[in-house]
């Protein structure tokens, strides 16, 4: 049977992008369409229910997976709909405060509840990888990111430099929050053997590239992930919202728990 598929904030740019890709996907079926702006232009003739609201529009659609890419605050609301009603949920927003996420895994008790900063093959596998790279290399490599994107993007740093901060943090038995350095101006001194700079590049029409820095006594290594095109994203969120279908609430499910890396 095909599944279902709710896409809130159906007119920006991962919205439109996944929209267009459910529409020619065998297994889903695109049930309703979700956008408040005036980037809601062409949206009310795609032949499903469309509404300004996702309240609205799980008034009149059941039993659908909704998928969302919007702000912080849009996917909360989103969060806290999917609880009241038991429906499950696909968010791909980034840029939420340690509280809002904590309020995005209590929702998760209620209702089967996906959340991942990147929802592409290639950084989740790499994510996996990191730790084993961070021990071989031992504590003399200092560790650095850096993420550029389009200048359309309003938080930074991304959630995937996060992501991956927070991963190299473990791997070395810290905490990310009291490691980073997201800025650096005047005399900053020497670098802290133990901190993580995370640097953020705005401009033009970037996909999304991250690269992370290994930098060590004589040498360095060098990390990147640049993603294409938003349809590697996209493609991530449609194959998330077939198998959340068939989860059960209780844990707030991310890309490893899928890919199983
Ligand atoms: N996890 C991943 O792999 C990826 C995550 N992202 C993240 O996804 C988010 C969206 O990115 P992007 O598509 O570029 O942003 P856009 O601004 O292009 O799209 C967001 C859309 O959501 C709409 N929106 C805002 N509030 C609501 C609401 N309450 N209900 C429904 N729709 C709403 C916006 O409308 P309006 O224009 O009026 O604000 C806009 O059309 C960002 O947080 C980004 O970082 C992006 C790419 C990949
Ligand atoms: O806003 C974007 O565009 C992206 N956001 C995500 C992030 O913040 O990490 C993922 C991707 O890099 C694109």
């Amino acid at each position: 049977m095909k599944c279902p598929l709710i896409i809130n904030g159906a007119g920006g740019r991962m919205g439109a992008t996944l929209v267009r890709l459910a529409q020619s996907d065998s297994e889903l079926t695109l049930a309703g369409v979700v956008e408040p702006s005036s980037r809601a232009q062409g949206l009310e003739g795609l032949g499903c229910p469309f509404g300004k609201s996702l309240g609205e529009v799980l008034k009149t659609v059941k039993g659908a997976v909704v998928i969302d890419f919007t702000s912080p605050e849009a996917s909360l609301g989103t969060a806290r709909l999917a609880a009241e009603t038991g429906t499950a949920a696909v968010i791909g927003t980034t840029g939420f405060t340690p509280e809002q996420l904590d309020e995005l895994r209590a929702a998760a008790r209620q209702a089967p509840l996906f959340w991942a900063p990147n929802m592409s093959v290639g950084i989740n596998t790499l994510l996996a990888v990191l730790p084993e790279l961070v021990k071989k290399l031992g504590p003399a490599y200092d560790l650095e990111i850096m993420e550029i994107h389009h200048n359309k993007k309003k938080d930074a740093p991304s959630g995937t430099a996060l992501k991956l901060g927070e991963c190299l943090a473990e791997a070395r038995g810290w905490e990310l929050r009291e490691k980073a350095c997201c800025c650096r101006e005047g005399i900053i001194g020497e670098r802290p053997r133990e901190e993580i700079g995370l640097q953020t590049l705005r401009g033009g029409d970037v996909v999304g590239d991250h690269t992370i820095y290994f930098f060590g006594p004589g040498e360095r290594i060098e990390v990147t992930h640049r993603a294409h095109s938003r349809e590697t994203f996209a493609q991530g969120a449609l194959r998330a919202a077939k198998w959340l279908k068939d989860q059960k609430p209780g844990k707030l499910y991310s890309m490893a728990d899928m890919l199983r890396v």
